[in-house]
């Protein structure tokens, strides 16, 4: 994987990044703190445009989730083969959250923009920072919830976590909500309260690309 096509400082990556500018949809980071409802979103975002999105599949080392498929949802992986990629190159972030290892391979992207498809990715805000010095050029968006009551609420809802994992997100979170604010930071803050009212708000702020990509596609 090392040498990935468009991570490297050089005229070819000049000549990539025009190239990808022209004619390669612009990818998708979604970001906000764990419960928000990005996988809610993304999943409903994906399924009611099929063949338009694809999911940058990130590793992780927690275990997976009742129903989380290995290469779907995560590439499930232990600390030692995760640390051994990331020092061979192929990572293009990489952050510690909640204990546990999640990074974004080389690979998890470029699958997705050889398909000339919207590349989502789903990462903290460590991850929204790495990506930003990068020359991926994604639209940055956050989703948040109303507030942290609500956030603990459907994250107890959710039943996927421990009382010690829900505290460090819900820790994390703050943190996540505090930083968001930096201005300039994101390109868009939805605040999931209804839900069908997020959506909405999602699929207007990507329908340009939404568009650009039906158009390349027919
Ligand atoms: N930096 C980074 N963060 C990631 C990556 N994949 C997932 N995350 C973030 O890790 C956090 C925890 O994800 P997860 O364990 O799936 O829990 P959930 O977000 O509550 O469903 C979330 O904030 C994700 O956005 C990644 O590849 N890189
Ligand atoms: N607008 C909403 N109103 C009520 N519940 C929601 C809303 N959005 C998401 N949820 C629920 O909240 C929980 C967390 O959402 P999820 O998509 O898993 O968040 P994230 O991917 O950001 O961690 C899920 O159980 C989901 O069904």
């Amino acid at each position: 994987m090392r040498g990935g096509v468009i991570w490297t400082d050089s005229d070819l990556l000049q000549r990539k990044t025009s190239f990808r500018a022209m004619s390669r949809p612009r990818p998708v980071v979604l970001s906000g703190p764990s419960g928000a409802g990005k996988s809610t979103l993304m999943k409903r975002l994906m399924k009611e445009h099929e063949g338009l999105f694809g999911f940058s599949v990130s590793h992780t080392t927690r275990n997976p989730r009742p129903g989380e498929e290995d290469g779907k949802d995560y590439h499930y992986t232990s600390r030692e083969a995760m640390q051994k990629g990331i020092d061979n190159g192929d990572f293009i972030e990489n952050a510690e959250f909640s204990g546990n290892m999640y990074g974004t391979s080389k690979s998890a992207v470029e699958d997705v923009l050889a398909k000339n498809v919207i590349c989502i990715l789903d990462v903290d805000i460590q991850g929204v920072r790495r990506i930003k010095d990068t020359d991926l050029n994604p639209i940055y968006i956050s989703v948040q919830p109303p507030s942290m009551e609500i956030l603990e609420k459907r994250l107890r809802d959710r039943q996927t976590e421990t009382e010690e994992s829900l505290q460090k997100r819900l820790d994390a979170a703050r943190t996540d909500m505090e930083l968001s604010k930096e201005d300039g930071l994101f390109d868009v803050v939805i605040i999931n309260d209804d839900l069908e009212r997020a959506y909405e708000e999602l699929k207007d702020v990507l329908s340009e690309e939404i568009k650009n990509v039906q158009e390349a596609q027919s």
